[in-house]
């Protein structure tokens, strides 16, 4: 067993529960709301810049100049995606360049950017790695699931393409020896750290969508109140 087979293993309920989300299987049958489609694809802008800056950030502290160039180049490909895939679909949508530097990011998005952020500057370079493999892994295999039953003339065939496709797969590839190696030369310690790591990053995946497929923003004063007020009265 590799470590990333072990991380594979311990995070199976959650990555299943990944693939069945109402996102990804109204996404597989063409149906996924076009407003929910695109208040994804603005949060998901807004995470791509976010996660290239962290894999910057990861870079430029990796321990040899192979490591350095693998995570530079990954991060030029998330811009990449940005500008292709992503301007593709805004285009489509309306959404243009002014509104979309005007976007707030969601409290999903803005809270699993900074994890990740904080993570690649300050933590272990092993932990790092570990944090940022989800966004690889579980893309690739959301997008090869979805690819695999996908409707025919899908409105979001693009993006299904990007994520089954084989230059994705190659940095998958990469990323995955890379954490293999690395957990390779960790202690125990420093294992059960990037497993932590590995794990929250694949709860930020899922909350990521779940927050978009319920379109949510960020919780306001106002609305707890509104829910507090439905709350059963206490039992004295
Ligand atoms: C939230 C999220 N995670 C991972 C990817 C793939 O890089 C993406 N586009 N968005």
């Amino acid at each position: 067993m590799t470590f990333t087979d072990d991380l594979a293993a311990q995070t199976q309920t959650l990555r299943t529960r990944i693939h069945e989300m109402p996102f990804n299987t109204d996404m597989a049958t063409g149906q996924l709301r076009r407003d929910v489609f695109q208040g994804y694809i603005v949060q998901d802008a807004l995470y791509l810049e976010g996660f290239a800056r962290a894999l910057s950030l990861a870079a430029a502290r990796a321990p040899d100049p192979a490591t350095v160039a693998q995570l530079a180049n990954a991060a030029a490909g998330a811009i990449a995606v940005e500008r292709e895939l992503h301007t593709h679909y805004m285009d489509r949508f309306g959404v243009s360049e002014t509104m979309l530097a005007a976007m707030a990011p969601s409290a999903a998005c803005d809270h699993y950017v900074s994890f990740l952020l904080r993570t690649s500057a300050l933590g272990p370079f092993d932990e790092a790695v570990a944090a940022l493999l989800p966004c690889f892994w579980i893309y690739r295999d959301v997008g090869h699931d979805i690819a695999a039953r996908s409707a025919p003339d899908n409105p979001y065939a693009a993006w299904i393409d990007t994520y089954s496709g084989e230059a994705f797969d190659e940095s998958v590839a990469r990323m995955l020896d890379l954490t293999d190696r690395l957990g390779a030369e960790a202690d125990g310690l420093a294992r059960l750290r990037m497993s932590a790591a590995f794990e929250r990053a694949c709860w930020h995946e899922w909350r990521f969508w779940d927050s978009a497929y319920r379109m949510e923003s960020w919780m306001r004063p106002e609305d707890s109140l509104a829910r507090d007020s439905r709350a059963p009265a206490p039992t004295a």
